[in-house]
């Protein structure tokens, strides 16, 4: 299935996703969201979110046709996510990005209405409580993906070394490997981070996500960003503008811890 609307189906963008995902319009903690900074509340109970990534966890780099994506060895707790909002250890499953057909778009979540060039998730889930990610992802607490924009200046040498694994990706549905990586050379030098309850941004858009958006953002070239978009969708279209719009907070509060 092709989410973006690359399909031949003339309504797969995320605008027809409630046809087959009811959650998308009804739901009531749908992501991703603008983050009005004046309305979020700085919560000094949160604590520090702690990232413990082991390069030896990353296994394989994949077009899965929507996105471009880092999988993760998660049978044991060698990378995990623990802190912030959460108890307990989030064990990390995969990373991906969201992207757009220029530079002035491409983020899922926006900061006072601002769009930046890309989006980074790191996708991990509560192993103390559930199975898998699987199980995980039916629970309201199974999730925690931390988001991490990605503004457009100096080139990110971190990035390069992902980008350089494209040229096996480029089409659609197509994995290699992708040995000794470390997610943290990704991560900016300061994890302060906004909070709240969401969802998966792409169907099934399950609502078992607790986000953490972190405020600074890594730096991308706009030259970089042509790379993301040489990789291909289904049809061989360039995979670009993956991201959802912003969705309802519905009445949910945002928290910061800086
Ligand atoms: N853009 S995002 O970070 O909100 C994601 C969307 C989908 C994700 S997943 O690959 O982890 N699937 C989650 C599932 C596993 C099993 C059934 S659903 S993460
Ligand atoms: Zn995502």
């Amino acid at each position: 299935t092709s989410y973006w609307g690359q399909g031949v189906i003339p309504l797969t963008g995320p605008s027809s996703w409630h046809q087959s995902f009811p959650v998308a319009k009804d739901g009531s903690r749908q992501s991703p969201v603008d983050i009005r900074n004046e309305e979020t509340e700085r919560d000094p109970t949160l604590q520090p979110l702690v990232l413990k990534y082991d390069p030896r966890s990353s296994k394989t780099i994949a077009n899965n046709g929507h996105s471009i994506q880092v999988d993760f060895d998660d049978t044991t707790d060698q990378s995990v996510l623990k802190g912030g909002p959460v108890t307990g250890s989030y064990r990390l499953r995969q990373f991906h990005f969201h992207w757009g057909s220029c530079d002035g778009r491409g983020s899922e979540h926006l900061v006072d209405g601002a769009s930046f060039a890309a989006e980074l998730h790191l996708v991990h889930w509560n192993s103390e409580k559930y199975a898998d990610v699987a199980n995980a992802a039916i629970e309201p607490d199974g999730l925690a993906v931390v988001g991490v924009f990605l503004k457009i200046g100096a080139a990110n040498p971190a990035l390069q070394k992902l980008l350089d694994a494209f040229d096996s990706v480029q089409k659609e549905n197509t994995k290699a490997d992708f040995k000794n990586f470390d997610p943290s050379t990704l991560l900016p030098p300061c994890l302060d981070f906004w909070t709240y309850l969401g969802s998966l941004t792409t169907p099934p858009l399950l609502e078992s996500v607790i986000w953490h958006v972190l405020k600074e953002p890594i730096t991308v070239s706009s030259g970089q960003m042509e790379q993301f978009r040489s990789l291909k969708f289904t049809a061989n279209k360039p995979m670009q503008d993956n991201f959802r719009p912003p969705q309802p907070l519905k009445g949910r509060k945002v928290r910061r811890n800086f």
